[in-house]
């Protein structure tokens, strides 16, 4: 049993930027991954050709901006450096491998008992701690659903999170499911690599460009969400226009306010609009059969034959697996159960890091916010001493 101050689970950027304000606070602690290293998300489970859809000055963890060498959209890659560089400037030291299966509030040590698996030996390594920080992460499972027939489908099915380029489908007929980010760019990549593309739409969704995104963050320091939303839906449909009849309408509320409501992100287009309104990519309605020959029926009745489908179907946070006390903190699907910016601390001295649905902004806001409580907290029961 190894004991400690704080154990934060999960070693993307969420655990590093804890750990890393933690550090500065001199509070000792640990993070837990079960990956074999650390920032899986960006260095495993990434397509090649991603970018920061945020401009640099939002991409930031705590107490290191980008440095100003870097471009204002900094590529996957420019990405994993500055990670590299902060746990090196902040002496980050994740233990990898191990995967963290369940953590327990013992009421009358208050404290955290983490039961975590050591995935190279297979040994159980037990750790408690006063505090503990779900950072793991709200892409911690791929999800695909649950169509009915699917394994008729006989074709080659993969989830965005295992999608690289679409080099090896040139000339396949691919259906992406989902029309998030993920699925909007994995489509545009698999047309220029001369796969024939179709992609399932099956809400309004907004299309905007980057830098639509990069003023509307930056007016959002000055101006309200539904000002600045007026302001870019009117960009929106200025450059795209009614986008309706290629099967991709708009939603009633503004961008902004969706992603703030919701969690839900615009789609930030990489040329896939264009692709779209030329018929290089064919824009299909919701799934309805699936047949027992492996073909595809859509809600308008056609029936489609593909060679490969990409669910680009998003992700489930699993912290409400493994984390027995959940209700402390999160609701039954694994995300906080109170709204932001209440959203990062519960009882018992469980915290939540990166799961407010607001990117690496809101990751290192996380962080920072976190770390100072614990501080206070042990600031607070150090001055109490010995009367508590
Ligand atoms: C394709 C893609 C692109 C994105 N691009 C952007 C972007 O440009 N800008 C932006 O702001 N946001 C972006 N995001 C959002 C992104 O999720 C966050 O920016 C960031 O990665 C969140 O960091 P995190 O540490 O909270 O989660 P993650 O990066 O997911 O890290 C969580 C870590 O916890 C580990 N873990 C999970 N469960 C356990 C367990 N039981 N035991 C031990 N370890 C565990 C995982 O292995 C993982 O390493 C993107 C997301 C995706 C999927
Ligand atoms: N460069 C960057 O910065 C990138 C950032 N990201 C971010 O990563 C996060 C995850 O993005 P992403 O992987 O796209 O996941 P999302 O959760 O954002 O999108 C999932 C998509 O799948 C659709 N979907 C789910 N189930 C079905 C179904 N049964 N049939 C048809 N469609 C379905 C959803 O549609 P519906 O809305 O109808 O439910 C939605 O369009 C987001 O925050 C995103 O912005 C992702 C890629 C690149
Ligand atoms: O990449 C994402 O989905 C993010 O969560 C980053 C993000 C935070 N706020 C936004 C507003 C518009 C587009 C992306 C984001």
């Amino acid at each position: 049993m190894e004991e400690v101050m704080v154990v934060i689970v999960g070693a993307g950027p969420s655990g590093l930027a804890t750990s890393a304000c933690l550090n500065m606070h001199s509070i000792p602690n640990i993070i837990l991954e079960r990956d074999d290293c650390y920032a899986s998300l960006w260095k495993k489970r990434c397509y090649n050709r991603l970018k920061l859809h945020l401009g640099k000055q939002f991409c930031s963890l705590p107490y290191m901006p980008q440095p100003s060498s870097a471009p204002t959209f900094i590529p996957k890659d420019g990405f994993l450096n500055y990670l590299d560089d902060y746990v090196v400037k902040f002496g980050l030291n994740p233990k990898c491998c191990r995967s963290v299966e369940s953590a327990t509030y013992d009421h009358v040590e208050e404290k955290w008992l983490i039961r975590a698996v050591n995935i190279i030996s297979n040994d159980i390594e037990m750790y408690k701690a006063k505090f503990l920080v779900v950072a793991s992460g709200e892409n911690s499972e791929a999800f695909i659903p649950d169509l009915p027939n699917l394994n008729c489908f006989k074709g080659e099915k993969v989830h965005s999170s295992q999608y690289k380029s679409g080099l090896k489908y040139a000339g396949k007929k691919v259906l992406v499911v989902g029309c998030g980010n993920s699925g909007m760019e994995i489509a545009f990549d698999l047309t220029n690599c001369g796969a024939k593309t179709s992609i399932i739409v099956r809400n309004p969704v907004h299309t905007v460009t980057k830098e639509m995104v990069y003023l509307g963050m930056n007016l959002l320091k000055f101006f309200s969400v539904s000002v600045v939303d007026k302001l870019i839906a009117t960009l929106e449909s200025y450059w795209y226009g009614d986008l309706t009849k290629y099967g991709l309408p708009r939603p009633k509320l503004g961008p902004f306010f969706v992603k703030a409501r919701t969690g839900k992100s615009p789609v930030v287009d990489v040329g896939t609009v264009a692709k779209i309104k030329s018929g290089d990519i064919q824009v299909l309605p919701a799934i309805k059969t699936i047949e027992e020959e492996g073909m595809i029926g859509f809600e308008n009745g056609e029936i489609l034959d593909f060679d490969a489908i990409v669910f680009a179907t998003g992700y489930k946070s699993s912290a409400n697996t493994w984390l027995k006390d959940f209700n402390f903190i999160l609701n039954c699907e694994g995300m906080p159960k109170h709204n932001f910016p209440s959203h990062w601390k519960g009882a018992n001295g469980v915290y939540c890091a990166g799961l407010s649905q607001r990117g690496l902004a809101g990751v290192s806001k996380d962080a920072m916010t976190i770390a100072d409580d614990i501080k206070n907290s042990i600031t607070r029961e150090k001055d109490n001493w010995p009367l508590n």
